[in-house]
C-alpha cells in the first residue's frame, strides 16, 4: 500500500482504536521559535514534527490527576514539555495525544498558556495506540506530513534542543534513533516460582528512554504492520522499526535529565528542578541611588546563590531583563513610594512575562532611624499588600523587605547578609504565603 494512498480512516479501522480526532486540530501560525542553536534552514528540506503521547492515567503516582496534568507553579507538567518543543524553531508541528475525556482540558491549557504549533488528538488504551494516532494525525494532511517524527513521552519535560537535534539528524540519516541511559539496577530474569533464573550483564545493556526519532515512512509502516499484541503489550517503538521495517535504530546516550515522571516522588523532583531553573538570576534595580548601589554591591558579595545583574533602571538596553527568566530586586530609598516598584510591575505585565511562570519582584525599602515613623510603618505594609494582590493576578509575586540603614558597620553587615538570605529564599521558594508582606531584615 502506497503511503500516499492511505487515508486516516483506513489506518484507523485496522490499527488504532480511537475515532478520528474529535478536534479538527489547531495549527496556529507559529511565531519563530525562541533562541536555539540550530537554525531552521537546516531542516527546510526535511520538516520535523513531534508526537507527545499524553493519554495515560498515571496510575503509579497513586493520584487521581494524571501526572501530565499535575500542576507546578500554576502550570500543568505537559505545558512545560510543550514549551520545550515549541521554542525549537526547526520543529514544525506538535501533536499532543490525550485521552478523549481530557481533550477539553488540553485545549484549555493550550489557550491559557498560548502554546503554538500544537494539535490535540485522542489517545488510545495503550501507549502504542496513542502514539499511532499521533503519527497518523501528522500524516493526515499531505502538505504537512513531516520527513522526521520525534516521539517523546509528555511526562519527560526536561529535554534540550541540542539532544533533539542529534536524534532528528540520526533519524534522518538512518531511519530511526533513540535515547539511552546506563542502567541503574541490574536486570534479572525470574523463574515462574519467583526465584532468580539468571541475571544480565549490566554493562551490556542500556535503558531505552525518550526522545526517539523516525523517518515518517518507517514509523508509519511499523504501525501499519505491527500486531494487536504489539499494540496491547509493547513498550518500544524502536523494536517495531526493527521488527517490521528492518530499520536498526542509532542509539544515542542522553543526559540524565531525560528521566520520565512515573512515581509520586518524581513529581516532587520535577517541581524542585522547575523552581531551581526559574531561580537562577535576579536583576537589582538601584534607581540610581548611591545607597542602593552599595547595597547591590554587598549583595553580590554576600552568600546569595543567585546570579545578580545591577542596573539603575529597566530603560533602553536594560529592558532586555524583562524578556528573560530574571527575577527582580528593586531597592528604593525611604522617601520613594511604591510607585517605582509599580512601574516595574507594569513593564512586566506589558511584556506578559509571567504568562508561563511566576516572576518574583522583591522591594527592598531602605529606611534610616528617623524614618521609622509609626505612620510610615503602618501605611506601607497596607500599600504593598494591595499592590501585591493586584500583581498576583498576573502571576507576579511581590515581596517587601524593610532594611534599616544603620551607621554601625557590624549591624549594617548583618542586615545586608539577612537581606541576601531572605531574597534568595523568596526567589527560590516563591511562597504564596509571604506575597505582599514587608519583612524586616
Ligand atoms: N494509553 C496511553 C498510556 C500512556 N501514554 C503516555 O505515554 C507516556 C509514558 O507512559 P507512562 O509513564 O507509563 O504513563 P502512564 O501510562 O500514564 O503511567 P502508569 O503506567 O503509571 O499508568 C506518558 O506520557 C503517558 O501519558 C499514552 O499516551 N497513552
Ligand atoms: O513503559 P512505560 O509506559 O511506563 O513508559 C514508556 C517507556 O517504556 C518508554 O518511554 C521508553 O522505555 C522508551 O521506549
Amino acid at each position: 500500500m502506497n503511503l500516499m494512498e492511505v487515508s486516516h480512516s483506513d489506518m484507523q479501522s485496522d490499527y488504532c482504536e480511537a475515532d478520528r480526532p474529535a478536534h479538527p486540530g489547531i495549527f496556529p501560525t507559529c511565531e519563530s521559535g525562541k533562541s536555539d542553536h540550530h537554525p531552521p534552514e537546516l531542516f527546510v528540506d526535511f520538516p520535523v514534527s513531534v508526537v507527545l503521547p499524553a493519554g495515560g492515567t498515571g496510575e503509579r503516582t497513586g493520584l487521581q490527576t494524571p501526572k501530565q496534568f499535575c500542576s507546578f507553579l500554576g502550570r500543568p507538567l505537559i505545558s512545560y514539555t510543550i514549551q520545550a518543543f515549541e521554542r525549537v524553531s526547526w520543529i514544525q508541528h506538535i501533536v499532543v495525544v490525550v485521552a478523549k475525556e481530557k481533550m477539553d482540558l488540553m485545549m484549555d491549557t493550550i489557550q491559557s498558556f498560548r502554546h503554538r504549533k500544537v494539535r490535540v488528538v485522542p489517545g488510545g488504551s495503550t501507549r502504542h495506540r496513542s502514539i499511532c494516532n499521533g503519527v497518523l494525525a501528522l500524516g493526515e494532511r499531505e502538505e504537512e506530513r513531516p520527513k522526521v517524527v520525534i516521539i517523546h513521552d509528555a511526562v519527560r519535560p526536561f529535554v534540550e534542543e541540542d539532544f533533539l537535534y542529534k536524534i532528528a539528524m540520526a533519524a534522518k540519516e538512518l531511519g530511526a534513533a533513540g535515547a539511552i541511559r546506563p542502567l541503574v539496577s541490574t536486570v534479572i530474569a525470574t523463574t515462574s516460582e519467583g526465584y532468580l533464573d539468571h541475571s544480565l550483564e549490566r554493562a551490556k545493556y542500556r535503558a531505552s528512554e525518550m526522545p526517539q526519532g523516525f523517518t515518517y515512512d518507517v514509523i508509519y509502516q511499523a504501525y501499519k504492520r505491527c500486531t494487536e499484541s504489539d499494540f496491547e503489550f509493547g513498550t518500544e517503538c524502536l523494536h517495531l522499526a526493527l521488527q517490521y521495517c528492518g530499520t536498526n535504530a542509532k542509539l544515542i546516550e542522553g543526559p540524565p535529565t531525560l528521566w520520565k515522571v512515573t512515581y509520586k516522588r518524581d513529581l516532587a523532583a520535577a517541581e524542585s528542578i522547575i523552581k531551581e531553573s526559574l531561580s537562577r538570576s535576579a536583576c537589582v534595580i538601584t534607581g540610581g541611588l548611591a545607597q542602593a548601589a552599595s547595597l547591590a554591591e554587598e549583595l553580590q558579595k554576600a552568600s546569595l546563590d543567585v546570579e545578580l545583574a545591577v542596573v539603575p533602571d529597566l530603560k533602553g538596553d536594560n529592558a532586555r531583563y524583562l524578556f528573560k527568566e530574571w527575577n527582580f530586586i528593586h531597592v528604593s530609598g525611604s522617601r520613594s513610594p511604591l510607585t517605582e516598584v509599580e512601574a516595574v510591575l507594569v513593564a512586566l505585565q506589558e511584556e506578559n512575562r509571567a504568562l508561563l511562570h511566576p516572576v518574583v519582584v522583591i522591594w527592598v525599602r531602605l529606611s534610616s532611624t528617623d524614618e521609622l515613623s509609626i505612620s510610615g510603618r503602618v501605611a506601607e505594609p497596607a500599600a504593598i499588600t494591595d499592590l501585591a494582590s493586584r500583581a498576583k493576578i498576573r502571576n507576579i509575586l511581590l515581596y517587601g523587605i524593610q532594611l534599616h540603614q544603620s551607621k554601625d558597620a557590624g549591624r549594617w553587615e548583618g542586615s545586608v547578609s539577612r537581606v541576601a538570605d531572605i531574597a534568595s529564599a523568596l526567589i527560590r521558594e516563591r511562597s504564596p504565603a509571604l506575597v505582599g508582606q514587608l519583612l524586616q531584615a
